[in-house]
């Protein structure tokens, strides 16, 4: 689909959607437990694709209203009968595949970009705590055959590619026998999402010690999550702050409470660019006033996701946006470094791309047909390169179904002159 985006204007106020980050844990570890019920989800492509595994793998999931009933399965994942498919979402990939590391053993397969995301360094771990994971074309990629089990053991861990592989074990390593300790080699980049998933064992009554360089983690435990209520996502909200930023409106974004997602940094990076923004902390309500933008310097290493929405402001703000530490960027739905230079590229922007992130001369935008490279976060953060730019149309603007599939409704509701279509 094309969505075509003119200059416009927005205001008024909107809610964010519930985090993705925190439903897919809630879900797995509702599910890996007794089960309970998962309060105010997202319900996105890719949080389907976890309930669809989690199914895959012995729990029973209703949606009814605003809230996912979890019957789980106490423990014990059940082998699969199938292959699992885990379609767009790299989270579910690496969790799942942890998770079926705990039974006989799965195949998990996904779409096109899935195939080409790294899992090396999961897959080295899974083998080292007893159990055997390999990928089918022996290029660390999906598909992956998983065969159980990890008992538990030592293993270290390469933290310079995905936060996603330690969570994956932080999650299944507490149901194996035996005591697991992980070892955590170079940065650990995304950290917080690796706080995430033990804020969230630890409301399961999971425990894990750790000073983020090792992690010892008892086997033989079991989870209770009750009842959860999922939080707004910062990263979706980078998109409406932005817009209310590039176009110098007045916004106002509710759901936003203080959390331990990274990307609630967004709000300070938009402060150190000289929007004006009051919080609401206990509300959850932020007004932001956009206005002129200076540039800034970034370090991207524990927001990977605000990487795209960075690289729209610093093309609109006035001087130099260096954004670095970014390398992890690149194993994302895309190449999100490189699609991003080429897209805002195409726009006027004077865009330069280096291994380990960007570096942007500010300006103008101009309208221009640009790519959302079938990936959520260049299709939102074009949209609103496109309301200041005016004159934009961008392909594959379907995709924003994996994390906000009301984007573009909730665009149009405050303004922005949007139409999906084709
Ligand atoms: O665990 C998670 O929920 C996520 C971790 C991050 O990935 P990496 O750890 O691979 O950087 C982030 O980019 C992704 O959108 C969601
Ligand atoms: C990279 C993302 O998610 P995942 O890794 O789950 O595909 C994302 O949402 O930007």
């Amino acid at each position: 689909m094309i969505a075509s985006v003119e200059r416009s204007q927005v205001s008024g106020e909107v809610a964010v959607p519930p985090s993705k980050s925190y439903t897919h844990r809630a879900i797995t570890i509702s599910a890996l437990g007794p089960g309970g019920s998962v309060k105010r989800p997202l319900l996105s492509a890719d949080t389907r694709a976890t309930i669809a595994a989690a199914e895959a793998l012995g729990a029973e999931i209703a949606i009814e209203g605003e809230t996912l009933a979890v019957a789980g399965v106490g423990g014990r994942p059940k082998t699969p009968d199938n292959v699992i498919d885990v379609e767009n979402s790299g989270t579910t990939l690496r969790i799942m595949a942890a998770v079926a590391a705990l039974t006989d053993g799965a195949v998990l397969t996904g779409d096109a970009s899935i195939r080409g995301r790294p899992n090396g360094p999961l897959l080295k771990s899974l083998n080292d705590l007893g159990g055997e994971a390999f990928s089918i074309k022996r290029n660390d990629c999906a598909p992956l055959v998983v065969r159980g089990k990890i008992r538990g053991g030592r293993t270290v861990l390469d933290g310079r590619v995905s936060s996603q592989f330690l969570s994956a074990l932080l999650i299944s390593c507490p149901l194996a026998e035996d005591e697991a300790e992980i070892v955590i080699d170079g940065e650990l980049k995304s950290r917080p999402y690796a706080e995430i998933t033990l804020e969230m064992l630890e409301e399961a009554g999971g425990k894990v010690e750790t000073d983020f360089e090792r992690f010892f983690i008892q086997g033989g435990q079991r989870y209770h999550l009750e009842e959860y209520t999922v939080p707004g996502d910062f990263s979706s909200a980078s998109y409406l702050l932005a817009a209310a930023a590039v176009t110098g409106s007045r916004l106002m974004v509710r759901g936003l409470r203080p959390s331990r997602q990274g990307d609630s940094a967004i709000v300070s990076i938009l402060r150190d660019m000289g929007a004006k923004i009051s919080w609401d902390q206990e509300k959850g309500d932020l007004v932001i006033e956009g206005g002129d933008l200076e540039g800034v310097e970034v370090d991207a290493s524990l927001t990977p996701d605000l990487v795209p929405t960075i690289a729209v402001l610093g093309s609109l703000a006035r001087g130099k946006t260096v954004v670095k530490n970014a390398e992890h960027v690149r194993h994302k739905e895309t190449d999100r470094l490189s699609a991003m230079a080429m897209e805002l590229s195409k726009m006027g922007a004077d865009i330069e791309e280096r291994p380990d992130g960007l570096v942007i001369e500010g300006g103008r935008l101009e309208g221009a047909i640009v790519s959302g490279h079938h990936d959520h976060r260049i299709v939102m953060a074009l949209t609103v390169a496109g309301l200041a730019a005016g004159d934009t149309r961008i392909d594959t603007a379907e995709s924003v179904s994996v994390s906000y599939p009301s984007f573009f409704e909730d665009m149009a509701r405050i303004g922005c002159l949007v139409e999906v279509g084709g």
